[in-house]
């Protein structure tokens, strides 16, 4: 690889993307169509002047979280340890986009842990109490007062790479302001580096940490796609459906109707929470939507 540098995405802004190495930073571009690049890739580059340079090649990736729908597909990151998914009980939460945003890790095969910020709010103990189905399922959940102390999260975070998403207003950005003492400045680097201007919170950033390891930032979302994920990944996706395996009566049982389905009866006996029932009845219904559509 003569002349090549290896490095990884640390900033994503449209076709322009911030490529860390160890003899600096590059302002990159792909050449021609060789598919996204997220945050957290691995890239060979070339430089072609002081600080900018060209992608000649992606490297393998150990794993991709993104979100996707019939024309567009969001790449998250790539390459990271553990994904945050950051909720408050203000403005009011969404349990269907956490849903989503668990399938997509589970989909991605990447520990997903679940960050209730905002504990000083009264709001946040119902809050907390609906989410200990997703402690009994095994999400670690992690509350704090991003504003007074981030402590319950640094812990999590030394010497991995991880990624906190959630919806808008939840706390994603205060949480990296105090986890990462240099976050506005390297803000203000990486926009002077890719020109992007000052204040770019629609973009993927990654951020090193003091004790080791990175924090991505994403943005905030409304939504999240799945139109990547099948029926098989669907199910597969659902950790409550494990110990029901090959206990419904038909071998392909959708669990949606089906009579003698043992998830449907674990709803019936509140064995499996109703609400994630419903969570993945929804995401069935677009995948059956999309087939259609596509036909
Ligand atoms: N009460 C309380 N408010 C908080 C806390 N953490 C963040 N907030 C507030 O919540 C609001 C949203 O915080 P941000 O950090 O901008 O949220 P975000 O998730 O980055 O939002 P997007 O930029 O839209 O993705 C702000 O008004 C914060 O001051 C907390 O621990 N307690
Ligand atoms: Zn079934």
């Amino acid at each position: 690889m003569t002349g090549r540098l290896a490095g990884r995405v640390v900033a994503v802004h449209g076709r322009h993307f911030l490529v860390e190495t160890g003899a600096g930073r590059y302002d990159c571009v792909t050449r021609g169509k060789k598919g996204g690049l997220a945050c957290g890739d691995r890239v060979e580059i070339k430089p072609t002047g002081v600080d900018a340079a060209v992608i000649e090649k992606n490297l393998p990736r150990d794993n991709l979280l993104y979100r996707s729908d019939r024309f567009h597909t969001k790449l998250l990151a790539a390459n990271v340890d553990q994904v945050f998914v950051v909720t408050a009980a203000v403005p009011s939460p969404d349990p269907g986009l956490l849903d989503r945003c668990l399938v997509a890790c589970e989909a991605a095969g990447i520990p997903a842990r679940i960050v209730v910020n905002k504990t000083d709010r009264p709001e946040t103990a119902p809050w907390l109490e609906r989410l200990q189905t997703y402690a009994a399922l095994g999400y670690p959940l992690i509350p704090l007062a991003a504003k007074t102390d981030v402590a319950p999260l640094a812990g999590w975070l030394a010497g991995r790479t991880s990624i906190l998403v959630g919806a808008s207003g939840v706390g994603k950005s205060t949480l990296v302001n105090a986890l990462v003492p240099e976050a506005e400045i390297a803000t203000q680097d990486i926009s002077e580096a890719l020109d992007t201007g000052k204040h770019t919170t629609t973009h993927t950033r990654l951020y090193h940490l003091p004790e080791g390891g990175a924090l991505i930032d994403s943005p905030g979302m409304q939504e999240f796609a799945l139109g990547h994920l099948d029926q098989a990944d669907l199910q597969a996706a659902f950790p409550e459906f494990r110990p029901l395996a090959g206990q419904c009566r038909f071998y392909n049982c959708r669990h949606l109707r089906e009579p003698g389905c043992a998830v449907l009866a674990a709803v019936e006996t509140g064995a499996v929470a109703r609400a994630r029932w419903r969570s993945y009845e929804a995401l069935c219904r677009e995948l059956d939507k999309a087939a259609k559509d596509y036909r």
